[in-house]
């Protein structure tokens, strides 16, 4: 769950890239159209339909493998960031950060309606990230929602049923308002694309497949062919290439403690409610509501990053320089 909202060189701006230079395509961008465009055909083409129970269970599984630890390097983003220095600085920030996805998942409990709407928001900002960096959050976020809405666009009763399974009957008018939106927000994305293409084309293309797959392909078919292959496989190469200065054997063991904590909690909380709800279902509210109790905590911290960079950046002496200048000793930077 991560990424830069700055213009601070990546791997696909390498350091000492004059401005104006186009990034070269990272690797994800070819996962991501090769993944999408075979979707698509099969969509297209054959049409396999798969039913919505293996649609959630293909989400589970691929959310647990490939999503999840995107988000998981969290620990050494809050080290870097000055959060934690020795053990004890490293149980409170636990206990804070489990805090607030525990009071993400109890403010689903009370308030299920709104919590899903401000979970919409909140991951369009969050999705809105992973293009047009140099931009102010706005016409990202804007891109997040379009992205977050064209499942609605092109079925809206399935997009409705999910929602209800998530948050309740009331919750299926969100569904209708998104597919309201959705013409107009496709609009948006596409201009943003056109706008992007001068700079950085393979986010154009990005872009222009998001469309595409989220208008032919079911709601939890694209999300996962989104979600696994550009979104988490982005913020993991970036979140690998933040903290090359670890071992890469420390990196590893965190990505896959973090994963796997939250993956016990999410199985302790399947056999718990065991019985209150067909399994399927409950599968589909673990993913989602966990995906938002995990969301909320990081991105707080990638506010803090953000705001840690931006006080880097004022105290810089050269600002318009500096993505000119010669790679600079890591910086805090928080992943989304
Ligand atoms: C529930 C649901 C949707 C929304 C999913 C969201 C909002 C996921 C957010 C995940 C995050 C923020 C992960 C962080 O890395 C869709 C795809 C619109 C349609 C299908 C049902
Ligand atoms: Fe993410």
């Amino acid at each position: 769950m991560t990424a830069t909202a700055t213009t601070r060189p990546t791997d696909t701006e390498p350091a000492g890239q004059a401005p104006g230079i186009r990034p070269r395509a990272p690797r994800e961008t070819y996962l991501f159209t090769a993944t999408a465009l075979a979707t698509i055909l099969a969509f297209l083409l054959a049409d396999p339909e798969p039913p919505l129970v293996v649609q959630t269970v293909a989400i589970a599984i691929l959310a647990a493998v490939l999503g999840m630890p995107h988000g998981a390097l969290d620990p050494l983003v809050a080290r870097r960031l000055g959060l934690w220095r020795g053990a004890l600085s490293f149980g409170a920030f636990n206990l804070v950060y489990s805090g607030l996805a525990v009071a993400v998942v109890a403010l689903w409990l009370v308030a299920p309606a709104p919590s899903l709407v401000l979970f919409l928001v909140v991951s369009a900002v969050h999705f809105g990230g992973d293009w047009m960096r140099e931009r102010s959050p706005a016409p990202r976020a804007l891109a997040g929602a379009a992205l977050l809405s064209l499942p609605a666009l092109r079925d809206e009763d399935a997009v409705a049923g999910l929602y209800a399974t998530l948050a309740g009957e009331g919750a299926r008018s969100v569904a209708a308002a998104q597919s309201a939106l959705g013409l107009p927000l496709l609009v948006l994305l596409l201009v943003l694309a056109v706008v992007a293409a001068r700079r950085a084309p393979h986010e154009a293309v990005e872009l222009g497949l998001v469309a595409l797959l989220a208008l032919t392909t079911p709601p939890l078919v694209f999300f996962i062919v989104y979600f696994c292959t550009l979104h988490s496989a982005r913020h993991l190469r970036e979140g690998f290439a933040e903290e090359r200065e670890q071992p890469r054997r420390l990196t590893a063991l965190v990505v896959v403690a973090y994963t796997v904590i939250p993956l016990i909690a999410a199985g302790v909380f399947l056999a718990a409610t065991a019985g209150t709800a067909s399994l399927d279902d409950q599968l589909l509210r673990v993913v989602f509501i966990g995906l938002a109790a995990l969301t909320v905590p990081h991105m707080v911290l990638v506010g803090l990053g953000d705001r840690a960079l931006r006080g880097d950046e004022r105290a810089s002496a050269h600002p318009p320089l500096r993505a000119a200048r010669p790679a600079a000793p890591p910086r805090p930077r928080a992943r989304r």
